[in-house]
């Protein structure tokens, strides 16, 4: 279970360059949910995700996973429950290092370890079943530098260390908006794949309102720093990208929703 509570995120407090990222965001997140989170540009998606990772400290509110307050936890500390794979394929994960090295750092994310006994024939066998599953053939690379791989690739290589280490929340910003049409399908099916495997608790950013509908089982909106609409179980299903739209307008007192991006895609 995630529950944000009351969370406030201002970043410049106090400076003409203040900006009221998140304005008092409550949301409870059940074991297992698959949420998917949509919103136009600049309100407050991220911010949302890295008070939950820990990258950004909320200026008031608390984080709490399971019954543990997280509030004051560090990234790294948080890195032990929350994995999480970015928009950009060179962010998380290392290009000068290699496709083994980088698995064995996630499989040993939070702890101390050295590459010298955690690159053993054990583990590499373990890594070779991972990668062969993508059916890319990476699983013959293994000594390949990330960095000469293409994006598709990188993706399906996160989302597979994302589940090397048993993290039980998963959290995917635009993780597919950086890919061509079929690799971004292809990493999508990946990724339900590997959150149904390891049953995890997943919040997915993502600009599509269609894509938001597809996956998942709970779809929730934000603007200018508010959850402005929540759906799940039978009220989503059958939703429409006009549905969401129109849910969007009752919210805001009949103003239109003017992001192209979202309207889109
Ligand atoms: N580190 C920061 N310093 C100052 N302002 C920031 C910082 N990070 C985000 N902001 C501002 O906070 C607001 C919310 O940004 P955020 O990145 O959370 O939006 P988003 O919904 O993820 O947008 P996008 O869809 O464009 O990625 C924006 O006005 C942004 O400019």
């Amino acid at each position: 279970m995630i529950y944000l509570e009351n969370i406030h995120v201002t970043f410049n407090a106090g400076t003409p360059l203040e900006t009221r990222a998140v304005k008092g965001i409550d949301l409870t997140i059940n074991e297992g949910e698959f949420v998917t989170v949509i919103g136009s540009n600049g309100s407050g998606k991220s911010t949302t995700l890295n008070t939950l990772s820990g990258d950004i400290s909320a200026s008031k509110g608390k984080v709490l996973i399971g019954d543990q307050d997280v509030t004051k936890w560090s990234v790294s500390k948080r890195a032990g429950l929350i994995s999480r794979v970015f928009q950009d394929p060179l962010i998380g994960s290392c290009e000068n290092l290699s496709i083994e090295e980088n698995m064995a750092l996630a499989w040993h994310r939070g702890q101390k370890f050295r590459f010298v006994s955690a690159l053993n024939d054990k583990n590499r066998e373990v890594f070779k079943k991972q990668l062969a599953r993508l059916g890319l053939g990476l699983e013959n690379r293994l000594g390949d530098k990330m960095g000469l791989l293409s994006g598709g690739q990188r993706q399906a290589i996160s989302l597979l260390m994302s589940s090397l280490q048993p993290a039980k929340i998963l959290l995917l910003d635009e993780h597919t908006a950086a890919l061509d049409p079929k690799t971004a399908a292809f990493v999508l099916d990946l990724t339900n794949q590997i959150i149904q495997e390891n049953k995890l608790t997943t919040l997915m950013v993502t600009h599509s309102m269609q894509q938001a509908l597809e996956v998942g089982t709970r779809t929730i909106m934000l603007h200018e720093g508010k959850i402005v609409f929540d759906v799940s179980g039978d009220e989503r299903k059958g939703l429409t990208v006009r549905d969401l739209l129109d849910l969007f307008k009752q919210n805001q007192q009949g103003q239109e929703l003017s992001d192209d991006s979202l309207l889109l895609s």
